[in-house]
C-alpha cells in the first residue's frame, strides 16, 4: 500500500497540488483521474521520487521515501515499475533490449537468466516471437505491451502507469486495461494509474482519486461515481458523451 498525506507543490509561484492525501490499495489498478492540467502527473513525479513536493509525505509500505536515507530511496526505487506515458521504448533497442534494460542496470543476472525473465515477461503480456523485433517495427498496442513487459520485468511492488491508453483505440485500450489489472491482481502489485479516460475509470475503476485544480476532490469507485454530489467529477464525468446519454434515459 502507498498512502500520502498532505503533498504540496508549486512552480514558481502557482500552486499545482494543494494539500493531496489519500491511499492507493494492494493488488487493484488506483486510478488518479481528472481534467487536462490538474496535477495528475506532477502527482505520479511526486510520489515515485521524480518531484520533490515542498510538504508532504509518501509512505512505501510504511517506509517514509522523502525522509529516509539514499540506502532506503534506493530500496524503494527498485521495487517501482513505471510505464511511461507513449511507452517511452529505446528506438535504438530491440523488444528484447528494452525489456532487459532494467536488469542490465539494476542486477547481476547472467544473460541467460536475463533473457529467460525476458521471455516470461513477454509471454505474460502476450508478446511472443518479437524480441529481435524494433519498435518502428510493432503497433503502438504492442509497444504499451512491451513498455509493460519492461516495467514488470525486476518484478516491481508498486507499478506506476502514465496515461496507458494515449494513443491507442478503444478496443486495444480495453486489452491494456485489462492487462495492467490482471498483472497487479496475479503479483499482489500497488498500482496506479493515472488516466483522464472514462472508459478505463469505468472498466477498472475499483479505486479513484478525483484530483482537480490539485486537489483530492473525491475518492471512491467507479460504481459511486455517477452519484458524487460533486459538480466537479459531474462535469468531468458527464464531458464523456456516452456517460451523459445514460445519464439522460
Ligand atoms: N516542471 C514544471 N515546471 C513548471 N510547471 C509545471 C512543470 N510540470 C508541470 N507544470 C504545470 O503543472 C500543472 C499540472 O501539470 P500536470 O502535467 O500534472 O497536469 P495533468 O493533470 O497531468 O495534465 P494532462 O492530463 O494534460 O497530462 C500544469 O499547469 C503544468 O503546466
Amino acid at each position: 500500500m502507498i498512502k500520502i498525506q498532505s503533498i504540496t507543490k508549486s512552480f514558481g509561484d502557482k500552486l499545482v497540488l494543494n494539500n493531496v492525501s489519500g491511499t492507493f490499495e494492494k493488488g487493484k489498478p488506483n486510478l488518479i483521474i481528472g481534467a487536462s492540467g490538474t496535477g495528475k502527473s506532477v502527482l505520479l513525479k511526486c510520489i515515485v521520487g521524480l518531484a520533490k513536493p515542498d510538504m508532504g509525505q509518501v509512505f512505501f509500505d510504511g517506509r517514509d521515501f522523502y525522509a529516509g536515507d539514499r540506502d532506503l530511496k534506493i530500496e524503494v526505487r527498485r521495487e517501482i515499475g513505471m510505464l511511461f506515458q507513449g511507452g517511452a521504448l529505446f528506438d535504438s533497442k530491440t523488444v528484447e533490449q528494452n525489456v532487459m534494460f532494467p536488469l542490465d542496470v539494476l542486477t547481476r543476472m547472467k544473460l541467460d537468466e536475463k533473457i529467460e525473465r525476458v521471455n516470461f515477461c513477454l509471454k505474460r503480456v502476450g508478446l511472443e516471437n518479437v524480441n529481435k523485433k524494433m519498435p518502428s517495427e510493432i503497433s503502438g498496442g504492442m509497444k504499451k505491451r512491451v513498455g509493460i513487459a519492461r516495467a514488470i520485468v525486476n518484478n516491481p511492488n508498486y507499478l506506476f502507469c502514465d496515461e496507458p491508453n494515449s494513443g491507442l483505440d478503444p478496443q486495444t485500450s480495453v486489452l491494456i486495461d485489462d492487462l495492467i489489472q490482471d498483472i497487479t491482481q496475479d503479483y499482489d502489485m500497488t498500482t496506479v494509474v493515472v488516466t483522464h479516460d472514462m472508459n478505463s475509470v469505468m472498466g477498472i475503476g475499483e479505486k479513484i482519486m478525483f484530483i482537480y485544480k490539485g486537489q483530492n476532490l473525491w475518492e471512491g469507485n467507479k460504481n459511486d461515481i455517477t452519484h458524487s454530489g460533486i459538480k466537479e467529477l459531474d462535469d468531468f464525468v458527464f464531458a464523456n458523451k456516452v456517460m451523459n446519454s445514460l445519464r439522460e434515459k
